[in-house]
């Protein structure tokens, strides 16, 4: 998962692509990087590191025009380590196309065979979306392409790209002296809102980005999800076109994103991920009562902090005390998306403290929002024993993660999850935990789709059912042998 952004203003847009970005943070903190179009001129600035390290005041400066686009990475395919692996990818022709993506595409080897021996295209890193914007390119150099563009050679290009790229994707690109176009895979899997404000002269202003945080911080009004398989193209005047260029989309979206990914204050696809992650906590609490006589409960703790609304919520539906006795460091940012395994076991104990007094003899539960690797949750266990705790009981409110995940967060190898080949009693034991309940997959999916229009979602990680035909058993050794850790 990455954090995307696109903007036709009126005004220059740098800082309002900044800003975003900075919003969007919790999606990807390896690299970013922001591009502008001023007239036919794009600019671009990327570098490794977090949006606030990484842009200087001269770097902004550079980043003139009205329309622009950013992108925080998380790393799911390429290299983290390499900085020019960092997105936007840019390609000359036709016209001049700049892209970032939120998503991981699953037929990369036929891709990149296609595109070096029929396109003719090279394509110079081992990031997926570079093939993706050269796929979008190919098909929009088909459309006989003349210096006026129209819309509706974008969206036969689009529809073109569904046709070719298997996997997650949302996209937003500009294409030089045209207009910024967004689109999302046919089950949109990813996430992507649309937004409008009215500028002082009465023109429109646009925006596209993966949550809706950042439209309200912009004093955006929601226009609607980008719907699967659908485009959007917004010309540079503000004009705005949209058609559905997939064949049979489906709305199927990442459970991942309620359970984890995305911020509380998000509405994603309809649907709060706040209450999406208090119903967890409530169905959670139905579990857990299942599972456990009560009175040997005192606290319910939750592991800061993207399991506090469902720890609160266990907390109140069991009529326990809620207690928070892990301090967060704030300045140490999430650690299951750092890339590597060795920076994300040290960043757990510099970020997370116990504070003994509120373990010291008492019987604990404690909730997190998801166990994939269990590096977190083991560093967990062994702080709350060391400050004293009597009985460790550890809950998740997402179910086992028992496959690899190829949509866009980095799970590739299930010899790295914790769950896989294990029984939850097993699973405890290997925490160090005395006790381990697990949301049932059920439960989590009823939890998030509760009271909305969504009837599916993507839930491979917990299920092993891939969506995309193309997640074969054989494709999935290929990507243990080959992607990151
Ligand atoms: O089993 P693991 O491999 O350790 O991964 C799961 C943990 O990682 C995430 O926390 P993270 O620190 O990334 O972010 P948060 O502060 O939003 O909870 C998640 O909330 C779990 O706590
Ligand atoms: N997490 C993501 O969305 C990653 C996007 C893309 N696959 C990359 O690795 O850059
Ligand atoms: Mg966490």
């Amino acid at each position: 998962m990455c954090g995307i952004v696109g903007i036709v203003s009126t005004e220059p847009v740098n800082q309002q692509v900044y800003d975003s970005l900075l919003l969007l943070q919790h999606r990807g903190q390896d690299s970013t990087g922001i591009a502008t179009a001023d007239g036919s001129t794009f600019h671009i600035s990327k570098a490794k590191g977090q949006v606030r390290e990484s842009f200087r005041t001269r770097d902004m400066r550079t980043l003139l025009g009205t329309m622009g686009l950013g992108h925080v990475r998380y790393v799911t395919r390429g290299d983290a380590a390499n900085e020019q692996e960092a997105q936007p990818f840019y390609v000359n022709a036709p016209y001049g196309i700049i892209l970032v993506h939120n998503g991981n595409l699953t037929n990369t080897r036929e891709l990149s065979a296609a595109l070096f021996n029929i396109d003719r295209r090279h394509v110079n890193s081992t990031s997926d979306t570079e093939m993706l914007l050269n796929v979008l390119a190919t098909e929009l150099q088909a459309q006989i392409p003349s210096p006026e563009l129209d819309p509706d050679q974008v969206f036969a290009a689009v529809s073109q790209v569904h046709r070719r790229v298997e996997g997650s994707y949302a996209a937003i690109a500009m294409i030089a002296g045209h207009g910024l176009l967004a689109f999302r895979d046919p089950f949109g899997i990813r996430p992507l809102i649309l937004g409008r404000r009215t500028a002082d002269t009465g023109k429109d202003e646009w925006i596209v980005a993966s949550e809706s945080l950042v439209l309200e911080a912009g004093g955006y009004e929601v226009v609607r999800d980008v719907a699967p398989g659908e485009a959007v193209f917004i010309t540079m005047g503000g004009e705005l076109f949209s058609r559905q260029c997939a064949v049979d989309p489906r709305l199927v979206p990442c459970s991942f994103e309620y359970v984890y990914l995305a911020r509380p204050d998000s509405i994603m696809n309809g649907i709060s991920v706040y209450e999406a992650r208090l119903r967890l906590g409530n169905r959670l609490a139905d579990t857990v009562a299942r599972h456990t006589p009560l009175g040997d409960i005192d606290v319910v703790m939750p592991i800061p902090d993207s399991s506090r609304p469902a720890a609160m919520q266990v907390a109140q539906k069991l009529g326990i005390e809620y207690r928070e006795g892990f301090y967060k460091n704030r300045y140490v940012g999430r650690t299951f998306i750092m890339p590597g395994q060795a920076e994300r076991k040290k960043s757990v104990r510099q970020k997370l403290n116990a504070m003994s007094s509120e373990f010291r003899g008492k019987n604990i539960l404690i909730v997190d929002d998801s166990i994939v690797r269990g590096t977190t949750s083991k560093q967990i266990v062994e702080m709350a024993r060391a400050a004293g705790a009597n009985k460790v009981t550890f809950s998740s409110a997402a179910p086992p993660v028992r496959y690899p995940h190829v949509y866009g967060i980095n799970m590739p190898s299930r010899s790295e999850l914790i769950a896989s080949g294990r029984k939850i009693p097993e699973i405890g034991r290997e925490l160090g935990a005395d006790h381990m309940i697990y949301q049932e997959v059920a439960d989590m999916k009823d939890a998030i789709i509760e009271g909305s229009s969504v009837t599916e979602l993507e839930m491979s990680c917990f299920t092993g059912e891939y969506v995309t035909g193309t997640v074969t058993p054989e494709y999935l050794e290929w990507v243990e042998r080959t992607q990151l850790s």
